[in-house]
Order: structure tokens, then sequence, then C-alpha cells
């Protein structure tokens, strides 16, 4: 039987509760179709810092650079709000990991499925007009990543800063993403920026144009980023690939798991060059419902699916997941947030959503 190490990274807030959901499924799938995953759980985020002092423990690091794959929750949240920045979870873990193993593509497929219209906030004739995106979100440079940024002066003179720089190669190779992965689609790509002001967006497109240059068959448009938020939900089935800098594509990305019906449905792969990834909702931690056995596990199980399709080459165990979770969500096995008010009543809890998709397998 095939076996892969997976450092498991549940993190804070509803983290854990979502991903104790996606393990199971895990394991249920990796019975029926013949392979373990050896799964060993690590302290991240807030939680390593109440528990060890900091963020991302080296234990946890070491763990990461033994794994196969790293399927990573959620991070962050009220408690550890006012630490300096470079303390905050968010940064001194999440944005550590991504660069630390150079996951520079960010893969976030957002879909509204025939019989999941309803569940879309568009008006259905919106809606129901073949929404299928693939967001693809640089992710280990840009503005996230730039130097200097701080803050001096006193007072009323105090002022801050961040700093946007992308380089030649940078752009080059998430472009090379989004044009790979438009052949395999639609053989679009919509290049998101803001080129009337930025000069980052200026050598973006300039870049992206060179890259265009070698993929014949598939059409290129550029859009400004705030005509891009409009167009979304205005008509999101003009969309294939939405090829993003770090900042856009963390708003955009957003923007289309909302369109899909919630930020619980939004699964991501981080890439490296050799295909090492992290999987993790496009979500965060959602501290207003943490705790409480209501949060969606949807995306924390997608991101599973994901793992096993581009990190472990297990495709038919991903689509097996992929076909499961649809079914578990047209079948009206939903949590509350994608509940209009009056059917609240009918809402399953995180672990009923899990024993349905299981069942489903
Ligand atoms: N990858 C990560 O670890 C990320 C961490 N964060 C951190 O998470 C904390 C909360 O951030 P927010 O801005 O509130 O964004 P958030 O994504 O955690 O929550 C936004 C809204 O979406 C809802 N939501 C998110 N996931 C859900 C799920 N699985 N089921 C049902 N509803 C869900 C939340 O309840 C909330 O109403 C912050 O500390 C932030 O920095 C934010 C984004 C990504
Ligand atoms: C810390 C943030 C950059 C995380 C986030 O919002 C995301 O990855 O979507
Ligand atoms: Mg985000």
């Amino acid at each position: 039987m095939t076996s892969f190490t997976i450092a498991v990274l549940a993190g804070d807030g509803i983290g854990p509760e979502v991903m104790h959901q996606a393990r199971r499924v895990l394991d249920v799938v990796g019975k029926k179709h013949n392979f373990t995953l050896n799964c060993q759980e690590h302290a991240v985020g807030g939680y390593a810092i109440d528990t060890q002092g900091e963020a991302l423990p080296a234990a946890t690091l070491s763990a990461c650079e033994n794994a196969d794959a790293i399927l990573f929750g959620s991070i962050g949240g009220p408690k550890w709000d006012n630490l300096p920045l470079e303390e905050r979870p968010e940064r001194a873990a999440l944005l550590t990991l991504r660069s630390h193993f150079d996951l520079f593509s960010n893969l976030r497929p957002a879909k509204i499925y025939p019989s999941l219209v309803h569940l879309s906030p568009l008006r259905a004739d919106i809606a129901q007009n073949n929404v299928d995106i693939l967001v693809i979100r640089e992710l280990t440079s840009g503005i996230y990543f730039g130097q200097p940024k701080g803050r001096q002066g006193e007072g009323e003179q105090t002022n801050a800063f961040d700093t946007m720089r992308y380089s030649k190669a940078e752009i080059r190779r998430i472009a090379i993403s989004a044009f790979e992965a438009a052949t395999k689609r639609k053989n679009k790509v919509t290049s998101v920026d803001k080129a009337n002001v930025l000069a980052t967006s200026r050598l973006w497109r300039e870049v992206v144009e060179e890259v265009a240059a070698d993929y014949p068959s598939v059409s290129l448009e550029h859009i400004y980023i705030d005509n891009a938020t409009m167009q979304l939900v205005a008509n999101p089935g003009q969309f294939d690939v939405m090829l993003c800098s770090n900042l856009f594509g963390d708003i955009i990305s957003d923007e289309c798991a909302m369109i899909t019906g919630s930020m619980g449905l939004l699964p991501s792969a981080s890439l490296n060059q050799d295909g090492f990834g992290m999987f993790e909702p496009a979500g965060g931690s959602a501290p207003d419902i943490a705790g409480k056995g209501i949060a969606n596990p949807v995306a924390q199980i997608l991101s599973g699916a994901m793992m096993l399709r581009y990190s472990l080459g297990l495709e038919t165990a991903a689509d097996d997941i992929e076909r499961a979770v649809l079914k578990t969500l047209s079948d009206g096995i939903l949590t509350a947030e994608l509940l209009s008010p009056q059917n609240k009543h009918s809402a399953k809890s995180t672990s009923e959503v899990g024993d349905y998709i299981i069942s489903q397998l």
C-alpha cells in the first residue's frame, strides 16, 4: 500500500474543527483507494504562541520539511491581534511557510455547479451562466513581502509604509502557471492589475504579454482590479483563469468564494516549482463562529482533495472526494451560513456534514 507523510497544521479558530472532518474523509478515501496518509499534527499560529512561545516552532517547520505535503487549517484571531506585526501568526507562521517553501503559485478554484445555483447570492440568471473560475495568485512576493515596510515619526507626524515590488522572474513564473492552467481549461487568461497607476502593474502587463506569446491558443485580457471586482458580481461567467498579484488575488478570491455561496466552500493549493505544496481553505480562522460546531468543513475537505491531486498524484481519490462533496451539497446537507434565515432550522453541524460526505464515499 502506498504511504505518504502529511504535516497537519490545524491552527486556530475553526481550523481544528474543520481539520478533524478533513482527516476523517481522507482516512476513509485512503482505505477505499488503497493508500495511507501518515498524518502528524503540529502546533502553529496563535496556539503555538500560547503553548510554545512562537507561531512557527522549529519542530513544526522541520516536520513540514520532512513531509510529502502540508495540510493547513487557518490561523490568527483577536487574541493575537495586538502583537507586533512580525510576531502575529499570519506573518510569523503563514507567510514564513509560504516563503520558506517558495510556494509562489496559489490555485483557488471557484465554481457554481448547476445543482448549487441556489446557494449563490447572485441573481439566478447570472449564477447559472457557467461560473467556473480559477484564481491563480502570486503568493510569495508583492506588497506582503516587499521591503522596506514599517512606520516612523511620532503623534500626528506618524507615517507608515509598505513596498510593492515584483521582479520579472517572479511575474514570469506565475504567468506561466496561469497560461499552463488555461490550456487545460477554457484557454482564457484574465490578468488583473492596476496598470493605470502602479509601476509594478506596468511591469506585470509587459511580462504577461511576453509569456502570452508562447501560448497562441490562449486568449489574454487585462482588467483593472476595481473593474474586476465589479465584473465578478455582474458577469462572472466571462472569466476562466484570473491571474493576480498577491494582494489582488487575496481580495478577488474572497469574492469568488462568496459568489459560489460561502467562504467555507473555497479550497486552495499553494505550490512550488517541484510540486510540493501546502493545502488550506481560502478563508481564515472565522473567530465569529469558532467553537460552535457550525463551521463549514467543505473548504478544508476540498483542500485535502487538492493535496491528493497536486502533490500526491492520487487523481481518482481526489475526484471521489469532490463527487461526494457535490452530492452532499446537492442533497441539501448544508451548514447554517449557506441557508436563508427562514431555513436556518435545517442547518447541519460541521460533523454532520462530514458524516454525510463520508457516507457518499
Ligand atoms: N490562511 C489563514 O490562516 C488566514 C487567516 N486569516 C485570519 O483569520 C482571522 C479572521 O479573519 P476574517 O477577516 O474574519 O476572515 P475569515 O475568512 O476568517 O472570516 C470571514 C467570514 O467568513 C466566514 N467563514 C470563514 N470560513 C468559514 C467556514 N468554513 N464556514 C462558515 N463560515 C466561514 C466567517 O464566519 C466570517 O463571517 C484573522 O486573524 C485573519 O488574519 C484570514 C485569512 C486567511
Ligand atoms: C495572512 C493573509 C495574507 C492570509 C490570507 O488572507 C489569504 O491567504 O487569503
Ligand atoms: Mg485572504
